[in-house]
């Protein structure tokens, strides 16, 4: 099947593709025909451009998105920091620094919080680089339960790669509506303001905010011109706006919330962010579900690498060594001959951050790895099959097997070594102290040295 079966339905309509040039208005006539700031825009809009990428960037690479708004995203109060103990982002001073540390890290899920929306709700867990420096990436845990009431929310540190793990969110952005349920991700680019409400109830899941470049589709190489997730299946919003003309002065009010430099600011303004008309560019928000991902895999023998399963990719400098890697392990037939089917043992120069948005894991069958917690494999740690999990693939019988049936894993695998928050190390209470004892101690040697009589 290749979409999830959702049990919340989407009520939006959405354009389609990847990195793709779209236009859409609100209103006809909105968008001004060819051109892109005339003198007056059409029913006195006002033309505003949002750059992702710089403005040399070369043509395949440049990202912006002109946008036609009833007053400028300018007109706006002077941002004052929020009080540092009501979020929970920050990196730098001395008690939220970054523990960078060798030990296999897995934790319990993580706990589900009414008592806060989307913008209180945000957790960083680990993180490598510097939103300053616009290098490295963030790895948050976002857990809410309230609607973000006349308030918007932008980051100024990177976008964000959200996987919603429990509930749907519903993302009023200024270029149009998206709704995110589990088995769905969402990228929401840096700047772009939006609103999350929650339609079903309380909300749970992960993000990953990459500081430099932009996701794009992973290279298909010799595997040809479809294939993982394809172009046509990623879907972003329509313009939809809001008109607060005949309002209450009061209701007209919206405070906005800047993340920047992984601090949170705050300010007010006397109109709302949701106001563009029209917009055409392609620096814009978009969905994908995750149901829809053709998976590849070995029919013959041995175990391939995880990087057949990238659905997005963060590039660095560097051709094929990526700040962050958004992996997935849908379910899938396992045909493989005469061979351990199961992911090898393995220490890897990247790091990877681990999770289940369902169901279950093939490396690890004896308990422990559930959805809704995480798993952090840094630089060079060894990590593989837990016992269970040993014992149980070396000896089946080889037929075909589905497995991961209902499940969905995924991973956010980086160049970096990742530092863990303090939150994720100590005040989350969810760190499993007896993951390697669990999983890896167990291991009972089976070798029978031939050398000896
Ligand atoms: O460690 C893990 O479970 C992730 C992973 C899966 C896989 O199929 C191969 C390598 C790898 O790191
Ligand atoms: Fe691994």
């Amino acid at each position: 099947m290749p979409t999830t079966n959702f049990s919340h339905p989407d009520p939006y309509s959405y354009q389609v593709g990847f990195d793709s040039y779209h236009e859409t208005e609100a209103v006809p006539g909105a968008l001004p025909v060819a051109q892109n700031s005339p003198q007056k825009v059409p029913h006195g809009l006002y033309a505003e451009k949002l750059s992702g990428t710089a403005f040399t960037a070369p043509r395949h690479e440049n990202k912006q998105t002109w946008v036609y708004r009833i007053l400028p995203a300018a007109a706006h109060g002077n941002f004052v920091e929020e009080d540092a103990d009501s979020y929970h982002t920050r990196t730098t001073t001395e008690t939220s620094k970054l523990h960078h540390i060798p030990n296999q890290l897995r934790w319990d899920p993580f706990d589900l919080d009414d008592t806060v929306d989307w913008v209180h709700g945000l957790h960083l867990v680990a993180g490598s680089g510097d939103p300053t420096t616009k290098h490295g990436l963030g790895i948050l845990l976002y857990a809410a339960g309230k609607d973000m009431g006349r308030e918007a929310f932008y980051s100024a540190d990177g976008d964000f790669l959200i996987v919603a793990q429990h509930g749907a969110l519903n993302i009023q952005t200024e270029l149009g509506k998206i709704l995110v349920r589990p088995n769905e991700i969402c990228v929401i680019p840096r700047g772009v303001r939006y609103r999350v409400t929650l339609p079903a109830g309380p909300v749970r899941g992960y993000v990953c905010e990459l500081y430099q470049g932009h996701f794009q589709l992973p290279e298909l190489g010799p595997i040809g011109s479809n294939g993982l997730a394809n172009s046509r299946d990623f879907q972003a919003p329509v313009a939809a706006f809001d008109d607060d003309e005949d309002e209450q002065d009061e209701a007209k009010e919206y405070r906005l919330y800047s993340k920047f430099n992984n601090r949170l600011f705050s300010t007010t303004q006397d109109h709302t962010p949701f106001d563009i008309v029209a917009w055409h560019g392609n620096y814009y928000p978009y969905k994908y579900d995750l149901g829809r991902f053709n998976t590849i895999g070995t029919v013959s023998y041995d175990h391939p690498d995880p990087s057949i399963f990238t659905v997005l990719t963060g590039a660095s400098d560097h051709v094929g060594t990526a700040i962050a890697d958004f992996v997935i392990f849908p379910p899938r037939w396992l045909v493989a001959e005469n061979t351990f089917r199961p992911p090898w043992y393995h220490r890897n120069t990247m790091s990877e951050f681990m999770r289940l948005i369902t169901g279950d894991y093939d490396a690890k069958t004896g308990g422990g790895f559930r959805p809704a917690g995480a798993s952090l494999h840094n630089v060079m740690s060894a990590h593989g099959p837990d016992m269970h999990a040993f014992e149980g693939a070396s000896n089946a019988d080889l037929k075909p097997q589905k497995i991961g049936e209902g499940s969905m894993a995924f991973m956010f695998e980086s160049s970096l070594m990742v530092g863990v928050s303090e939150w994720g190390l100590k005040t989350c209470q969810k760190v499993q102290t007896d993951y390697n004892e669990h999983s890896w101690r167990p291991l009972k040697r089976h070798f029978r040295n031939p050398n000896k009589g």
